[in-house]
């Protein structure tokens, strides 16, 4: 919108909140006229983008506009469906909350057109992978398929989309797009059978006729002439300047095959199944009966004499038995078929977008719907379809001023300003009139066709006339003044709708409300070998002696639940106009856009975002913008936000009726006001030029200021999107954090995660002793202790490695000495830290056959008699009894020469000098010599 302020003279305002006579239905459309001329096609209200269809390509649409629009707000840039998309996308991820985009306006204003450009602006711009990239081609490839079994030409629209669709772009918590769904909305099936003359049937049918293959067509009993068909000749334009059916056909088959179908053959047999339908003939005989003169074999997968008679008979059942069979009459059965084949084309619609669906399916995180729906419709003629699609309306009206009203009002509670009472008209009273159970249009036409006896539109009409004469929203013939009879004939009711008055002629209302097939044609559809009709054909339903919802109980529950849907998601809307009627670039027809202006309600819309303020804006936004307005402000305010603004405001000498501040936002009430400002600004620039330098650079340097003064501001406002983002996912995290890991808390978990082993890498315990280890939060405990005992272990192997074997026994003497000793000996402590000399204690005995052996104490004691010298008749089983006990203690010396030294007392040595002899005995030898004789048992005893 700031944009918008400045350019405001040369193409009309960008945002029509700042029209000053905003109740002025002219100024409106001048507006919208300016800007057209300078294919300008998009304009606000608000956050609603008003959308002119140029019938021309505009070099808008290019990767690099979508680039200008990735991550911009609304009022920084010009208005675009682009900045709808990415307004969207980007409200989506910051508030995790499901959006939608609704696309309105008539046949050929340019819906369609609008919600592919968002598709494609998705498709381009969002992250995406491999797999994700193959899903983004299946949803932009069942844009073909559908347009070819749900569009055709009209008078109005040479691609006309003949059904309503919502669609939801599934995306992932990254913001990847992961799958879409689609909804369908009452297909104009009766397209099949009949068209206006200048129309066509659906797309798919001349598609299949000019872009077949021979040997297709030949299979399919086909031929290329479309005049050869009844179901296509009834228009008498089977050939459209602006479509090119043969190039579409192969889009069409790529595009199939993108989507991973598989049963083409079943579904071109139908289609070629509904074109023969089309040309059987009936006779009449003599008695009234009808026959078929034509061939009706292999038709639909069917057995033909079934067929046949299911085309020419009925089959009447009473309290749920069969009773009767009987014959229908030639218009009976006429009707039968046009019934068969409806049903078999809007089925197999129907099953299309099942398939679609199951190829788009995957589980999603948040949604973005769209949803391209028809306008209202006013014809000529207006019937039962026009009927359902006005309601629509009614309903998306209903909901378009409750959704705005509350975001209106939300915006003033969350700012803390006062609410103020919007005068606006409520359409309930219609919606009502339509809906409401037993007394509503559609209850009292259910009515007449479940009503036993003859049934007919005139008296539907009546029981109309009945029930709701006086209703200030309902006229007839009869209940109207003279004026109003005489533009109505006797067959019409009138609705006042919050667009206009539309009268709808009563004729067809039944028999289309009814929808009825003749269950032995159901019978028949059945058993068709063809696996997509078994499929729409149920048998269930046949054996369901239940009575169908009728066809517009149907929409009005499916319009229930594509309002409960839509209520569930933050609504953005997209608003097209039709520029002329003759499809042409450049053509402005006043008449037509006022017509339309009104039916979207579009002032309507305006009054209700004008009702209060025109602009209002952040704090920050407002006082970096007009800062240079007041010398308190300028360059810098150091201060509060919201102080700056009162000041600066001051300064401008805003009265108090002119603007209101909230807690983050100044709210301005005219755009007067704004525009002086602005103006003042403007007027300004010089001076700030000249005060950040002088002369010929001041422009340039003013742009180049605002311009680094914007970036700044986007990296900032970026900067904070992404903190907000990352605050929201974190809290939202830690409320789901006893969850299963998964979308909603797998940033918060990862976040706990990753702490706790960046800190756990600070404190890992440094040695076998050391008892350090960081708490770790529930969600790792198991892990944690998993990682102490390898970090344990891994020490532990270290230090293994290093120890020596000398080491190593010492430690495990120390150990055994730990057992032994450890608080049960006062002197055990000291021993702790010295080491144990091997020489301390040990044995020595000689090899001899003597018992004799030497307990070599220490030695540290000067006065204390150290070795022993000690005798046993089972010295083996002695010492090795006591080398077992204390392995590692005592060191056992089998001394192999024949004397061994010992310790008598300090610095004196004892000798024992071993010898064999016959008898052992000890004795005193030389030199003060022990001398010990043992006993030799020569060789043998060895
Ligand atoms: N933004 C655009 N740029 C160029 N041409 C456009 C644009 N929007 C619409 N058109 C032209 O107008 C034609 C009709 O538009 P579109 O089919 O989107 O209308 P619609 O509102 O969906 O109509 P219907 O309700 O009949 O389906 C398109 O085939 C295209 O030629």
């Amino acid at each position: 919108m700031e944009s918008a302020l400045t350019a405001r003279d040369r193409v009309g305002v960008q945002d029509f909140v700042l029209l000053e006579n905003y109740n002025s239905e002219a100024a409106f459309i001048e507006n919208l006229r300016r800007r057209f001329k300078e294919n300008l096609i998009y304009t606000y209200i608000g956050s609603v983008l008003v959308s002119v269809n140029p019938y021309k390509e505009l070099e808008i649409y290019s990767k690099q506009q979508m680039e200008r629009y990735r991550g911009v707000s609304f009022y920084e840039i010009s208005p675009h469906i682009y900045s709808v998309s990415d307004n969207t996308y980007r409200a989506m991820k910051t508030s995790r909350k499901d959006q939608c985009i609704l696309i309105s306006g008539e046949s050929g204003a340019g819906k369609t057109e609008a919600s592919k450009k968002i598709l494609l602006y998705y498709a381009v711009t969002c992250p995406t992978n491999d797999r994700m990239a193959a899903l983004g081609d299946r949803l932009l490839q069942s844009n073909p398929v559908l347009e070819a079994f749900g569009n055709a030409k009209t008078l109005r629209n040479d691609n006309s989309s003949r059904f309503g669709k919502y669609m939801d772009v599934q995306f992932d918590f990254r913001g990847v797009p992961v799958g879409g769904h689609i909804l369908n909305y009452l297909l104009e099936k009766s397209r099949v059978v009949h068209q206006n003359p200048g129309e066509r049937n659906f797309h798919i049918f001349y598609q299949l006729l000019n872009g077949g293959d021979e040997m297709l067509l030949k299979t399919l009993y086909l031929e290329k002439n479309p005049h050869n068909y009844n179901y296509l000749a009834k228009g008498n334009c089977p050939r459209v300047s602006s479509i090119n059916d043969k190039n579409d056909w192969k889009v069409v088959m790529k595009a199939l095959s993108v989507i991973g179908f598989t049963e083409e053959e079943k579904l071109l047999s139908i289609i070629s199944g509904v074109l023969h339908l089309g040309n059987i003939q009936f006779g009449e005989g003599e008695e009234g009966e009808t026959y078929i003169t034509t061939e009706t074999q292999i038709l639909l997968g069917v057995d033909g004499s079934a067929l046949t008679e299911a085309l020419t008979h009925k089959k009447l059942t009473a309290k749920g038995e069969e009773v009767m069979i009987s014959p229908l009459n030639f218009e009976q059965a006429m009707s039968a078929r046009d019934a068969l084949a409806k049903a078999v084309y809007g089925r197999t619609f129907n099953w299309l977008v099942e398939k679609i669906n199951q190829s788009l399916a995957l589980k999603s995180s948040s949604v973005i719907g769209l949803l391209d729906i028809y306008g209202f419709e006013v014809l000529q003629h207006n019937s039962f379809e026009q009927f359902c699609i006005n309601y629509c309306n009614e309903k998306l009206q209903q909901l378009f001023i409750e959704l705005t009203l509350r975001s209106e009002q939300e915006e003033y509670e969350t700012e803390g300003i006062a609410w103020e009472t919007v005068q606006y008209f409520d359409n309930k009273i219609i919606c009502d009139l339509i809906e409401e159970k037993h007394k509503g249009i559609i209850s009292i036409l259910d009515e007449e066709c479940l009503r036993p006896g003859e049934t007919g539109d005139l008296s539907f009409l009546e029981k109309l006339e009945d029930t709701l004469g006086g209703h200030p929203h309902f006229v007839t013939h009869k209940l109207a003044n003279g004026k109003t009879r005489r533009v109505m004939s006797r067959e019409e009711f009138r609705l006042l709708h919050y667009a206009g008055e539309v009268n709808y002629n009563v004729k067809g209302f039944v028999d289309k409300n009814n929808d009825l097939l003749n269950r032995n044609l159901k019978e028949v559809m059945c058993q068709s070998d063809n696996q997509i009709l078994s499929h729409c054909f149920h048998r269930e339903e046949v054996m369901d002696q239940k009575r169908p919802e009728m066809a517009a109980t149907q929409f009005k529950n499916s319009l229930m639940k594509l309002m409960e849907i839509l209520m569930s998601k933050e609504p953005s809307y997209v608003r097209c106009i039709k520029p002329n009627d003759a499809k042409q670039p450049g053509r402005f027809d006043e008449v037509l856009v006022r017509h339309q202006v009104k039916y979207l309600g579009l002032m309507e819309n305006l009054r209700v975002r004008r009702a209060g303020f025109a602009y209002r804006r952040h704090f920050e936004a407002f006082l970096q913008r007009y800062k240079p307005l007041c010398p308190e402000t300028w360059p810098n305010w150091h201060g509060r936000l919201a102080d700056g603004v009162s000041t600066l405001i001051n300064h401008l000498g805003y009265k108090p009726e002119e603007y209101k501040l909230g807690r983050s936002k100044i709210f301005i009430r005219f755009p007067k006001t704004l525009f002086t400002t602005e103006d003042a600004l403007e007027a300004k620039k010089p001076e700030i030029g000249k005060y950040a330098c002088s002369g010929s650079e001041t422009l340039g340097l003013i742009v180049i200021q605002s311009g680094w003064r914007g970036m700044k501001a986007r990296r900032r406002a970026k900067r904070r999107r992404e903190a907000a983002e990352l605050i929201r996912r974190f809290i939202k995290g830690f409320i789901y954090r006893h969850n299963e890991y998964g979308p909603e808390n797998d940033y918060f978990l990862d976040h706990v995660r990753y702490s706790f082993l960046k800190n756990l890498r600070k404190n890992l315990p440094e040695n076998v002793l050391d008892k350090r280890w960081p708490t770790p939060p529930p969600l790792v405990t198991e892990a944690s202790e998993y990682l102490r005992m390898l970090h344990m272990r891994n020490m532990v192997m270290k230090y293994c490695r290093r120890v020596q074997p000398e080491w190593k026994k010492q430690m495990v003497q120390k150990v055994v000495a730990s057992e032994i000793f450890k608080d049960q000996k006062d002197s055990y402590p000291e021993s702790v830290g010295r080491l144990f000399l091997d020489t301390r204690v040990g044995i020595s005995l000689s090899s001899l056959r003597d018992g004799m052996f030497v307990v070599h104490m220490p030695t540290e004691d000067n006065k204390q008699k150290t070795d022993v010298v000690l005798q046993s008749n089972h010295v083996i089983e002695l010492v090795t009894k006591l080398a077992m006990m204390a392995a590692l203690i005592f060191t056992v010396t089998l001394c192999v020469a024949c004397s061994i030294r010992f310790a008598v007392a300090r610095g004196k040595e004892g000798i024992i000098d071993f010898v064999r002899g016959s008898e052992m005995k000890v004795a005193k030898g030389k030199r003060g010599h022990l001398l010990v004789v043992s006993h030799h048992l020569g060789k043998k005893a060895k």
